[in-house]
């Protein structure tokens, strides 16, 4: 059985009496520690299935089922656990707190984890140990990111979801975001599902889902994925 299963997702936004269908009918699978990534053009649905994984929005019908458990059923108790402790979230703005340093702004969601994984280990991992005492305005793009998977991987999640990791970044920069992103389900067997417009990424993942109008238009598995390093942009 796969780690993540989406069966049959359906979102329909409602706002005054204007009903937007978001996810039409959206089914594929995740396997554990694999390199996932779901593509398609803007407004296709991809960000809205990925807060589905994350437990992030009430979808309207389907299932969303991780480790065997419909977190449909879960109570909102249990929910902000599963957020808390066995998902974390990357996005493509890094949503750090100006005001804490480095270190300030991974221990602050580290002690709310029960991971006991040291914040210094962390940044030790991600390439930023000797900017622990930097404020975010002190960093640049590549360096926020870090932090931002930092913040992520602190709290010892079994999945990492990322919308548009790179999505303010150039290339080489974004490349090693990458790296590190692929690095976390090749050497620490965290489930990673990227969010992106980059069909170049394809070569370097698992199992790419392409997502259009609200459908998952085709599935594909990369039985032989390169690295990022390999990746020609
Ligand atoms: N909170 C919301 N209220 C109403 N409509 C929404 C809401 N969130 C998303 N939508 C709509 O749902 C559809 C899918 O949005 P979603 O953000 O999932 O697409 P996306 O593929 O991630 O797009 P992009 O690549 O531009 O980020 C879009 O038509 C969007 O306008």
């Amino acid at each position: 059985m796969s780690f993540i299963q989406i069966e049959n997702l359906k979102k329909e936004y409602k706002t005054g009496d204007q009903i937007t269908t978001a996810l039409k009918n959206i089914s594929f699978n995740v396997e554990k520690g694999s390199f996932t990534i779901i593509l398609g053009p803007s407004g296709s649905g991809k960000s809205t299935t990925l807060n589905a994984i994350g437990g992030m929005d009430h979808m309207t019908a389907g299932k969303v089922i991780v480790d065997s458990e419909d977190i449909a059923n879960l109570s909102s108790t249990q929910l902000t656990d599963y957020r808390r402790s066995e998902v974390g979230f990357v996005f493509q703005f890094y949503n750090l707190i100006p005001s804490l340093n480095v270190l300030e702004n991974i221990d602050i969601v580290r002690k709310m984890s029960k991971s006991s994984i040291s914040s210094e280990t962390i940044l030790e991992e991600v390439g930023l140990a000797q900017r622990k005492h930097h404020f975010p305005s002190e960093l640049s793009g590549g360096e926020l990111q870090r932090v931002s998977i930092a913040r992520a991987i602190c709290k010892d999640p079994k999945i990492l979801l990322c919308d548009e990791p790179t999505g303010a970044l150039d290339t080489e920069t974004g490349r090693k975001v990458l790296q590190l992103l692929q690095s976390m389900a090749r050497l620490h067997n965290k489930t990673v599902v990227i969010v992106t417009h980059n069909s170049s990424i394809a070569q370097a993942a698992d199992r790419i889902i392409h997502i259009k109008d609200g459908i998952v238009e085709k599935v594909t598995n990369n039985p032989h994925p390169i690295g990022i390093d390999k990746v020609v942009w």
